[in-house]
């Protein structure tokens, strides 16, 4: 076989090759590359290929073309600057971008010598191709132009079979708004930090002021969610039993928010108003409205609270007729009152309370479902006493200085007292700890107050213990009683040294009681 005729099947081979495996598209010319490029006789297959009629219905040289024109876009319209610089430091490509970024014509760089430049001193950094040209590494810098403009120029190096460099691609990206996002980003996040500091020094001030005591974490993350909440104007809705403090967390929101704490703020008992005044006392009238009123006219809550704040407690007891009235208020911010038609525009902001479960209510239909989303915008539930057990204490002892100090007395409460009013479960939350404590200190006799002293109520624990000692035989009861005294002078104690001293033993008749009754006691 002639060397002619195995060009001419090798040749018609490789043709027919990528005739069978070029999908016509963007893949087309990648994969004519590809088999072009492992053929030593690429050349002439190429011109053959692309001298064929048509391929796939389409000229290839036409395929070609749009690939380019496909590329070329991607490479002007690209949002960085592009430019391309040969082995010898010439530059080859530039898109618009680099234009756009640095302000120098296409024109005056492209087919320009870097090293020239580099030695004129001319008007853009040939830095990043340069060093990556001399490197083979990539390189980055940060470019300053004129108007404080500065462009992180990254140069990428492009290298040969043999390993050696020929071309550099240079991406130019304008950071300027980058640094200045992140200096606002800075500055917001020590606004912040700062905004944070005043709001927990305002916090700590306000409850030191206000005598607000709270010690567990339970209490801790309502008092803060409510200092937060206090700068923005949504309604809130405060659920929890009768006596947790929902008035008391009321007061944190008036009086944090900077611009309402100058205004008033309007307690409204919405149980506690006779069903025939309420639109009046909320509304107000105008003169002579009705029966009975006053020459002057009245301006009612709303307009009382105006710039303020209005807090409406046991808002379950609102008559459904007033429900309706009090939403379209929500919604309007405006009212008018009773016997006018003048309407009077208000700026208030809602803080509504309530023991009932409003959920149930809505389905009993005796609370109006679009009234309780719209005032429950921001809900806060203030927790029971009993289920924030580590504010029992601080309660006593904040309160029983308070009636010390009121009626000029310097009583204490017993350990055992203490240890019972823990365990007690508060129905009454923190008003009945109140009550109790002022009902101790002034009807008690002595400076201590024990046990005895407590209603029955509060003992029934304790006297559980006793009824169970009732129980037992004297070797038994003493048994118990030694147990419980070890076990709590150890745990109050932590030491087994300072549990004798407690108990007026010996260190080591300690020990030896705890290893009897299984004291834990290290
Ligand atoms: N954390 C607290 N620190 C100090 N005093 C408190 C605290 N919580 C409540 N109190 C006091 O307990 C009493 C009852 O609180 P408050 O009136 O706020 O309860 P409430 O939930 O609004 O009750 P109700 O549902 O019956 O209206 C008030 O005298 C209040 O000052």
């Amino acid at each position: 076989m002639g060397s002619d005729m195995i060009y001419e099947m090798v040749t018609e081979d490789i043709i027919s090759t990528i005739t069978d495996e070029i999908n016509i598209g963007s893949l087309a010319v990648e994969r004519v590359c590809q088999i072009l490029s492992d053929s030593e006789i690429a050349g002439e297959v190429l011109t053959r290929v692309i001298t064929r009629e048509k391929f796939h219905g389409l000229n290839l040289l036409d395929v070609i073309n749009n690939e380019f024109k496909e590329l070329n876009s991607i490479f002007q319209d690209s949002y960085d600057g592009i430019s391309v610089v040969n082995k010898n430091g010439m530059v080859t490509r530039v898109n618009k971008a680099f234009e756009r970024l640095t302000g120098i014509k296409i024109k005056n760089v492209l087919g320009v010598n870097l090293h020239k430049i580099k030695k004129e001193g001319n008007y853009f950094d040939p830095t990043v191709a340069l060093k990556v040209l001399e490197t083979g590494k990539p390189v980055t810098i940060l470019q300053k132009f004129a108007k404080g403009k500065e462009i992180m120029a990254i140069g990428n190096p492009v290298f040969d079979e043999t390993g050696k460099v020929i071309w550099v691609v240079v991406n130019l990206r304008d950071v300027t708004e980058l640094k200045q996002l992140e200096e606002k980003l800075r500055k917001t996040q020590e606004l912040n930090a700062q905004y944070l500091f005043e709001m927990e020094n305002m916090r700590k001030k306000y409850t030191s002021e206000h005598c607000l005591v709270s010690k567990s974490k339970e209490m801790e993350k309502i008092i803060e969610l409510a200092t937060r909440v206090s700068m923005v104007e949504s309604p809130v809705l405060i659920q929890g039993e009768s006596g947790v403090g929902k008035e008391i967390i009321a007061n944190v929101l008036h009086n944090m928010n900077t611009k309402r704490k100058k205004g008033p703020l309007i307690k409204v008992n919405c149980g506690a108003i006779p069903k025939e005044l309420i639109e009046s006392e909320f509304f107000g009238y105008e003169p002579g409205a009705f029966t009975g009123a006053s020459r002057c006219g009245k301006p009612g809550f709303f307009e009382l609270a105006h710039k303020g704040t209005i807090f409406l407690d046991e808002i379950g007891d609102l008559p459904l007729g007033l429900q309706v009235k009090l939403l379209r208020v929500l919604q309007e911010h405006e009212i008018t009152r009773l016997g006018g038609v003048k309407t009077i525009k208000i700026d208030v902001r809602v803080v509504a309370a309530t023991n009932r479960d409003l959920e149930t209510m809505i389905k009993e239909k005796s609370f109006r479902e679009d009234l309780y989303y719209r005032i429950n915008v921001i809900p806060l539930r203030i927790p029971s006493l009993r289920e924030r057990k580590d504010d029992i204490a601080p309660l006593l002892f904040h309160f029983l200085d308070t009636y010390n100090r009121k009626y000029d007395l310097k009583k204490s409460l017993s350990d055992e007292v203490v240890e019972c009013l823990l365990k007690y479960e508060w129905p009454g939350n923190v008003r009945e700890l109140i009550n109790l404590i002022e009902r101790l200190v002034v009807t008690t006799d002595v400076q201590q107050i024990g046990l005895e002293h407590l209603p029955h109520r509060y003992r029934t624990q304790m006297d559980n213990n006793f009824y169970r000692m009732h129980q037992m035989n004297l070797t038994e009861a003493v048994e118990e009683l030694e147990r419980y005294m070890v076990s709590k002078a150890i745990q109050s104690q932590k030491s087994t040294y300072k549990a004798a001293k407690v108990l007026g033993v010996s260190q080591s008749t300690v020990v030896r009681l705890a290893k009897k009754h299984k004291v834990n006691h290290c």
